[in-house]
This record gives structure tokens, sequence and C-alpha cells, in this order.
């Protein structure tokens, strides 16, 4: 997010937070496109593979490597700083070489974090999956070679390029899902009463159906599968685009619409209700009982 977001008139209108995520749909699309040209390299999500690593000393898979020297590279902004749609996978970071900007707070404070799930999804779940058809292609023309070994059949030693585009894949996954508490806050904003009796009997149920749009997530699914299949349309020398017949695309759509529908929408909704839980978090009643009445 930009300083101009914050400084926007309205940071909180639900319409400009909503066109946010929509334009996060390309970039998540367009990263996953990139993970797909390299084949699985279930190396790189493995602890203790490269003994390389020990040398540095780094106990951790070639990915956490990669995403750690990111973090401490992008001066990644700790939990609870001013700004928060940047979260890090990774613990013990240096504090950042520059100062963090100072920014009008938006978010109630909380310590809302789900990156340790969007991890364990996309290695589990995605990655094997986007990069089926590289691997199946790099299967057999291994095989055509003679080289048989269960263990490289999936491995196209592209260990750094891989990596590097996971990393953005996450970040972009991590953003989207942690503007769950804009889109919360903002939702709050609009009804305080409405939520806070919930939030003081830590009715997770209740909340998370006071937040849920089954309309918003029916267009968003509809909107994401026509995009993806847009987009990992193939393209003849001349521009002209080849027909469906002839090219898998450059990414399984089916995968794409289900990361969104089986995990990034579910988790997008897990950080709206936990922000809400700490929503009152050292107020006391007679706080609260001002912003149950209070008009933003
Ligand atoms: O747009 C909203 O209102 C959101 O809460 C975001 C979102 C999503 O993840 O896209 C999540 C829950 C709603 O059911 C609809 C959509």
């Amino acid at each position: 997010m930009q300083a101009n977001y914050t400084l926007a008139k309205d940071p909180l209108s639900l319409e400009r937070i909503r066109s946010i995520l929509n334009r996060l749909e390309d970039t998540i699309i367009f990263s996953l496109i990139e993970r797909a040209q390299f084949a699985h390299n279930p190396k790189i999500y493995e602890r203790g593979v490269f003994k390389e690593l020990e040398a540095l000393p780094f106990y951790g898979s070639w990915l956490e490597w990669f995403l750690k020297e990111t973090e401490i590279f992008h001066g990644a902004p700790r939990p609870g700083s001013p700004l928060p749609d940047e979260y890090p996978f990774t613990a013990g970071l240096p504090d950042p070489i520059i100062p963090p900007s100072e920014y009008p707070p938006i978010l109630y404070p909380n310590t809302v974090n789900v990156n340790a799930s969007i991890l364990s999804f996309y290695i589990r779940s995605i990655v094997p999956r986007i990069t089926t058809q590289a691997s199946l292609a790099l299967a057999s023309l291994k095989r055509s070679r003679g080289i048989n070994g269960d263990d490289e059949l999936e491995d196209d030693g592209n260990y750094g390029s891989a990596a590097t585009v996971d990393v953005e894949v996450l970040q972009a996954i991590s953003k989207r899902v942690h503007y769950g508490k804009f889109v919360s806050e903002s939702k709050f904003r609009q009804d305080p009463a409405v939520f806070i009796p919930h939030i003081q009997s830590g009715d997770s149920e209740r909340l998370a159906a006071l937040i849920t749009k089954p309309d918003v997530e029916h267009r968003l699914l509809i909107r994401l599968r026509k995009k993806a299949m847009l987009y990992a349309q193939d393209f003849a020398s001349d521009g002209e685009p080849l027909p469906n017949c002839t090219t898998k695309g450059k990414i399984d759509v089916d995968c794409v619409v289900d990361l969104y529908e089986s995990y990034i929408i579910p988790l997008t909704k897990e950080v709206e209700v936990e922000y809400l839980l700490q929503r009152l978090d050292g107020m006391s009643q007679e706080e609260i009982d001002k912003l149950a009445n209070q008009k933003y």
C-alpha cells in the first residue's frame, strides 16, 4: 500500500478496498503463471536438504531462506507497525534501516497474522497442482533420456527461480488476505452496535455471518475464472490466440478458482473475524458504550 492510500479522503470505503482486492487478483494470477513454468522441485520446501545453507548458519528449507533474506532486505514491517499491509513470514528480523513512515492510524492495534497457514496450504496444495504440466513434461523428457529416479522426475534444478517466484506469490496472497482487516474495520464502522455484543461474547460464528457476503463471493469467482482463462491464453507468433484444443494454456484455471474458493476467501474471512475479536481489547465499558453510538 502506498502512502496515498491511507491519505485518501476515505481509505475505509468498502468500494475502494474491494477495488484493491480486485487488482490483487491480477497480481496473484500472473505470479502463479510465472511459477507454473517451473517444475514442482519438492526439494526446495523440505528442511535440511540443502547442506550449503547450514554453513550460513540457517536451519530451514530453501524457500524459508529466500523468505527470510527477502524480508530482511525489504525491511518487512513487524506486527503492530503503523501501516500493516505487509506481514512477515519469518521471525527474528532486524530493524529496518530507514525508520517506518508515519501514517494515520486506520486499523485497531491487533496481532492477527495468518502467514503460517498461507505458507502451509501453498506448499501442500497449490504448488504441486499448478506445476503439474511442467513436471509431467519434464518427467517424460527425462524418461526418454533414461533418467528414472522418482525423486528427480519433478526436479528441473531451477531452485533459485522457483523460490523467487514463490516469494512473490506468497507476498501477494498474504497482502490480499490481510486486507481483510481493512474490510472488517470498514464493516465495523458502518454499524458498531451490531458487532459489539458478538465481540464481547466471543461469538466467531455470528461475526462470520455478519461479514459474509455470498453475492460478492459469487461474482468474484465468476470474474476470477474469466480473468484466469484470458491470462492463460497462449498466442501464436503473429499474436493470434491459439485455439484451446492445441494448447493447455499457461495455468490450470480450475486450480486458480479453487485457490480462491478453498483458501483465499476462507482465510480472508478468518482474518476479518480474528480482527473483530480483538477490536475492543483494552477498552473500558464506558468507551465501548460510546463507540456503540458513534457515527463515523
Ligand atoms: O468484500 C467483502 O465484503 C469481503 O469481506 C471480502 C470477501 C473476499 O474474501 O473476497 C470475504 C468475505 C465476503 O463474503 C465477501 C468477500
